[in-house]
């Protein structure tokens, strides 16, 4: 069967992406294409829709899935018509608060939503590990430090607070810490985060933990965003046979 996709945010960085990806893969086709001021562009050869017209499209155009890299209300929006049109939901966008994302869960109780906020493989194997890491050392300082490009809006990165919440499940910590100034001295069981933006740095994620004279560094460098989308068009030709469902990525991995 081929998977017939409709992707959101066409002309954004990893709208892009995501068109190639689908184009590269050989069990998927993409349905429609949507951006907010098409203009009679064409991204990869597919010739962009208004983004208005997006739950007529969604109807339209049969599309098994949607996947959506875009911002947290529109991303909203999209998985509202797609949840009414009965069309299966993922996406990678970041920077949700926590109303929209209780809002998104609760569609899955109608359609299947994939929310993952790293779609790389090894982001996964990190999220695997750093729990571990975390309980085998137990009074060690953790620190998470993240490096985005300089266009990124949300902070921390939907990653590093996936991160985060490993951490924390894995350790006894009195808080977190968003950067350091002036007399500002490190309370004993803090996690500190540090979030860099510069250049056109694609997304790197640390964890340090340190103690005992000793220290473990465990770093993700993603090379190019072709990545985050190769993995978002698989969780998409994974989830068009899906009931409907809350999902992540680990379920697409470990299917
Ligand atoms: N899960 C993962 O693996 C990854 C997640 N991300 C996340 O994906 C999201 C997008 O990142 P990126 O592609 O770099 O961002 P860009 O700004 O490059 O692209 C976002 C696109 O979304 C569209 N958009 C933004 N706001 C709205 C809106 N209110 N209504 C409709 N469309 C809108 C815009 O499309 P237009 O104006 O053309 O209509 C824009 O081109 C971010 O949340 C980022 O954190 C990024 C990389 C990997
Ligand atoms: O905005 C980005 O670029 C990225 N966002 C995601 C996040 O917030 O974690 C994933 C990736 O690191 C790139």
């Amino acid at each position: 069967m081929t998977v017939r996709i409709g992707v959101t945010g066409a002309t954004g960085r990893m709208g892009r992406e995501v068109l190639a990806a689908v184009a590269d893969h050989d069990d998927c086709t993409t349905a429609f294409a949507v951006n907010r001021d098409p203009d009679g562009a064409t991204v990869e050869g597919v010739g962009l829709e208004p983004a208005a017209e997006f739950d007529a499209l969604v109807t339209d155009h049969e599309p098994d899935v949607v996947v959506d890299f875009t911002g947290p209300g529109s991303a909203l929006e999209y998985a509202r018509a797609c949840a009414a049109a009965g069309v299966a939901f993922v996406t990678g966008t970041t920077g949700f608060d926590d109303d929209q994302r209780d809002a998104l869960e609760s569609l899955s109780d109608e359609i299947p939503v994939l929310h993952a906020p790293n779609f790389a493989r090894g982001v996964q194997a990190l999220v695997n590990v750093v729990g571990e890491a975390v309980r085998s050392l137990p009074g060690y300082d953790v620190e998470v430090v993240e490096t985005h490009h300089n266009a990124k809006r949300d902070a921390p990165s939907g990653t590093a607070n996936r991160l985060l919440e490993e951490i924390e499940a894995h350790g006894e910590f009195s808080g977190r810490k968003h950067g350091r100034e002036g007399f500002d001295p490190r309370e004993e069981d803090e996690i500190g985060i540090h979030v860099l933006r510069a250049g056109d740095v694609t997304g790197e994620h640390e964890i340090l933990i340190a103690g005992n004279h000793e220290e473990v560094r465990l770093t993700h460098r993603a090379e190019d965003r072709g990545v985050f989308a190769a993995g978002a068009v698989d969780a998409a030709v994974w989830i068009a046979g899906a009931k409907a469902g809350w999902y992540d990525f680990a379920d697409v991995i470990d299917a």
